[in-house]
């Protein structure tokens, strides 16, 4: 048991801190591996060591050093299969790419039986090393260039979503330049505001994405489509956001896309509601970045939102279409952690006796952006060890803020957390639930290398991407 002799001064430095709460009454609670937030292999040994799926974190940062992001495999494959449950058919879930994409990644969700959604020519790239089935790929965006839809019709990419009248046109002519008939969806912008953060919304109305159901565009985007020889309309896409909680937005969208599908067979015939034989209700599945956040289980989410399907289209005497997905972040995100080494520890006197304590650690921002970005929370831990070095010895928590070593006073990568006071340079911290958005979205800030990606399975460890390097960088620079 510990008490906490730091605690108090320390506990009222951040009145906001989302995660804060009352600090830890235990060691054990402080270093506590929520199952929900961590990887489902996650385990803190009997020595204090953390483990994932059987590998100790200090072999891990040995040989491959830090910062160093660790897939779960063996989690990241059954968070996909319990979405091909849930669905009720692995081809229907479009495994998100932007979340996280590489080869080796591209490989499992293949041979998982999932299609992928890809949203650039580079994650296309990926896809075709990992040789993807390209008719199980379906290519996003709101401006894809004519060279990456050249490259996906010439690939037999089984779907392209339409964002945008100049698009229709573009994408028949490199169809029709190459005899393909182009299977395509329509991205509708149902007008939904999903209870998510401003920035990952994106079906109201006033954003880039898709065309507006209520000022008509998805109606004419339809009429185009049917008009042009070289494109077969073969369904709808509505994309509410992302790390969504309940399925209300969903519901909501499901009912406009289907009301939609209705007034289009007045005005078509019957015909074409046979052709549209495929809802993409998009990906948004939440999932718990911090013991407070309780996402719903897949299966959950997803009969309730085909159950509405089903009603609406059985009161609109439709055929039911195949619902499909597309989540990103909830097969990819709690199964990585990204261990970082603590580099320097700062008490800083806010006044009024209070004090906040930085604790600085070797990546930052460069590996991590969504908490600058959407004031993301995390849950980290000390991992290398446990706060009590296994004695009994009283250790105290102090309220931290763990941030990266880059140039910006925003480069937070945890706003607040519980730290054991006894944390010096040279531990392990482990931030969890980064698997999705956050190599995605990396940078080279400060001439920052990237790091690795390790898997994780049975007890063994393997390079998926290695760390970038200075001559990686170098080789961009003309002589
Ligand atoms: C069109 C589309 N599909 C799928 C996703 C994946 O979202 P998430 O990772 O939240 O499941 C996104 C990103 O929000 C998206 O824009
Ligand atoms: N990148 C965002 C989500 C938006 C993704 C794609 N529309 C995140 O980190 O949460």
């Amino acid at each position: 048991m510990c008490a906490h002799p730091a605690g108090p001064r320390h506990a009222e430095v951040h009145p906001h801190a989302p995660q804060s709460g009352l600090p830890p009454s235990t060691s054990e609670e402080l270093d506590r591996l929520y199952p929900k937030v961590w990887p489902r292999n996650a385990f803190r040994a009997p020595d204090g060591v953390v483990r994932i799926a059987g590998v100790d974190v200090r072999e891990l940062v040995r040989t491959y050093g830090t910062p160093l992001f660790v897939i779960d495999e063996a989690d990241f494959k059954a968070r996909c299969a319990e979405y091909a449950e849930a669905f009720d058919d692995p081809a229907l879930v479009h495994y998100a790419a932007k979340a996280f994409l590489c080869t080796e990644v591209a490989r499992w969700v293949k041979n998982q039986g999932l299609s992928l959604d890809v949203s650039s020519g580079g994650e296309l790239a990926i896809a075709l090393r990992a040789d993807f089935p390209p008719e199980r790929i379906a290519f996003h965006g709101n401006n894809k260039s004519v060279e990456e839809l050249q490259t996906a019709v010439e690939a037999g990419v089984g779907l392209i979503v339409l964002d945008s009248f100049y698009e229709i046109a573009r994408l028949a002519e490199v169809a029709a330049s190459r005899d393909v008939v182009q299977p395509v969806l329509v991205r509708v912008t149902v007008g939904v505001e999903a209870h998510t953060h401003e920035f990952i919304a994106t079906a109201h109305e006033d954003q880039k994405f898709g065309f507006s159901l209520a000022a008509g565009d998805a109606a004419e985007a339809v009429r185009r489509v049917l008009n042009t020889p070289s494109l077969r309309l073969v369904g709808l896409h509505s994309h509410i956001g992302s790390q969504i909680f309940d399925a209300d937005g969903f519901e909501v969208a499901a009912r406009r896309v289907i009301g939609l599908i209705a007034d289009l067979r007045k005005e078509h015939g019957p015909e074409l509601t046979e052709q549209l034989s495929t809802v993409d209700l998009g990906g948004g599945f939440g999932i718990a970045y911090t013991e407070r956040d309780n996402p719903p289980p897949p299966a959950q989410m997803i009969t309730q939102i085909r159950d509405i399907v089903r009603k609406e289209c059985e009161f609109a005497d439709l055929p039911v279409p195949r619902i499909a997905g597309e989540p990103g972040r909830a097969i990819a995100g709690p199964g990585t952690v990204t261990l970082y080494e603590v580099g320097t520890i700062k008490d800083v006197v806010l006044g009024d006796d209070a004090v906040r304590r930085f604790v600085s650690v070797d990546g930052g921002m460069s590996d991590n952006i969504r908490t600058a970005l959407y004031g993301a929370a995390y849950d980290c831990r000390l991992v290398s060890r446990a706060s009590d070095d296994g004695q009994p010895q009283e250790v105290g928590a102090a309220m931290s803020r763990v941030v990266g070593k880059h140039c910006e006073s925003g480069d937070v990568v945890v706003r607040d957390c519980w730290l054991p006071d006894t944390l010096t340079p040279g531990d392990l911290l482990a931030v969890a639930a980064t698997g999705a958005y956050c190599y995605s979205m990396a940078s080279n800030y400060n001439r920052q290398p990237r790091p690795p990606v390790v898997a994780v399975r049975n007890g063994t460890h393997r390079l998926l991407l290695r760390r970038e390097t200075y001559e990686d960088m170098l080789r961009l620079e003309v002589p």
